[in-house]
């Protein structure tokens, strides 16, 4: 197939803003990749979202937009078209898109009930710039029996086919802690396996907010004046859902900062990082194998303490194994890990205008490969 310039928009559960990519691919195994974009939300747009997510549990029917979520709808959408705006104005020449995928904000999210709700409104998008946007791109997933999520595990194992050599180290996962985490395993034969494992940022970005003023702990500085309080660890890693066999996935308000209550600012911040590096760790339970090598995106790879109590875990892993088993950051590896969703949801846009499958039994748990979105011509 020719290939297609692509951009995709996500504006994920840490809900700090959008995220915007660029892509030249087939929608198969030719991956060029291009710019990068991050635009943040303002504290009040943010409050706004929060807000958004109480007035979604009202939500029967996934076209219900209860509350305030009409009006932030339109919001959210113009925030896009704006976004989107701005980085043709940089990098329109070079890079303007055929095709834009549209990711939306996920208010509501209940595989259990086959419900999964994303606002943004795909065709005023296309008609406020003029190009062709899929969106809504979970729902199909969902009616052929998927958990709707994770997605992004198709362009995960396009990228692991172009590893540079010393890292293609099979089996190996992607991790991926944005609000919520999720892992790819992509084992050296087969399909691979993918679920979501756990909290990500969203509970520390909840506690520092709370109890420090702050809308993230940068760098973990927080973090560092703390201790790991163990029996919090211990609450939340007894939650019903690391029992639970994959595919899974969450809902951003399925964990609470209850185990942390009392605690004080860093040592909820510490222990939050803990709880989140242990949750991914608790995943190997669910896989074949043991992975020889953890890749980390998404914003909570800039969290040391996430990424230092994996390192160790890790370790402690290798004893009981033959080879290590070794994390590094998307960086080391040489891919984007801040822009990886976004570029994933432009090569899913592709894919999808294509009828390639999206999702599979093995990362969504659908009956068979799925494809899905719906497109949005300009005019
Ligand atoms: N310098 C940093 N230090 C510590 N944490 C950081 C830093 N930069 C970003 N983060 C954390 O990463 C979060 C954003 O992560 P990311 O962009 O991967 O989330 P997302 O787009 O919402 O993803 P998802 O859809 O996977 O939930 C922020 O809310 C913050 O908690
Ligand atoms: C319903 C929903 O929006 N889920 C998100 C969320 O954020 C991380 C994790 O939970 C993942 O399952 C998914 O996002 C990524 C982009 C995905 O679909 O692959």
């Amino acid at each position: 197939m020719a290939l297609m310039t692509a951009l995709g928009l996500m504006s994920g559960t840490s809900m700090d803003g959008i995220d915007i990519a660029a892509i030249r691919t087939d929608g198969e195994g030719h991956v060029e990749r291009g710019p990068f974009l991050f635009v943040p939300y303002d504290a009040a747009f943010r409050s706004r979202l929060e807000q958004g997510l109480d007035d979604a549990r009202q939500i029967r029917e996934r076209r219900d937009r209860p509350g305030i979520l009409a009006e932030l709808e339109r919001e959210l959408t113009e925030w896009h078209a704006e976004a989107v705006r701005r980085f043709l104005e940089e990098h329109g020449e070079a890079w303007r898109p055929d095709v834009i995928g549209f990711h939306g904000q996920t208010v509501l999210h209940r595989p259990q009930e086959a419900l999964t709700v994303q606002i943004g409104d795909g065709e005023a998008l296309a008609r406020a710039i003029g190009i062709r946007v899929v969106y809504d791109m979970r729902a199909e997933d969902m009616r052929q029996g998927g958990q709707g999520a994770p997605l992004v595990p198709v362009y995960h194992a396009a990228l692991a086919a172009s590893l540079p050599e010393q890292y293609r180290r099979l089996p190996l996962c992607f991790v991926n802690i944005g609000g919520i985490s999720n892992i790819t395993y992509i084992p050296a034969e087969g399909d691979p396996v993918a679920f979501d494992t756990g909290p990500g940022n969203a509970l520390i970005d909840q506690w520092v907010a709370e109890t420090a003023g702050v809308s993230f702990d940068e760098g973990g500085r927080i973090a560092a004046e703390g201790k790991v309080v163990r029996p919090a660890v211990e609450d939340y890693l007894a939650h019903p859902f690391f029992m639970r066999a994959a595919p899974k996935s969450l809902d951003r308000r399925d964990f609470d900062l209850g185990p942390v209550r009392g605690l004080s600012a860093a040592d909820g911040a510490r222990t939050l990082a803990a709880v989140t590096a242990e949750a991914i760790f608790k995943a190997v339970e669910l896989l074949e194998e043991a992975p020889r090598l953890w890749i980390v995106c998404g914003g909570g790879r800039k969290n040391p303490f996430i990424i230092s109590d994996m390192k160790l875990l890790a370790e402690s892993l290798s004893a009981g194994l033959e080879s290590v088993s070794e994390v590094v950051t998307a960086d080391d590896v040489g891919v984007d890990g801040d822009a990886m969703e976004a570029e994933a949801w432009a090569y899913l846009a592709v894919r999808s205008l294509v009828g390639l499958p999206l999702t599979f039994p093995t990362t969504t748990g659908c009956r068979e490969a799925a494809s899905g979105g719906v497109v949005a011509e300009p005019a």
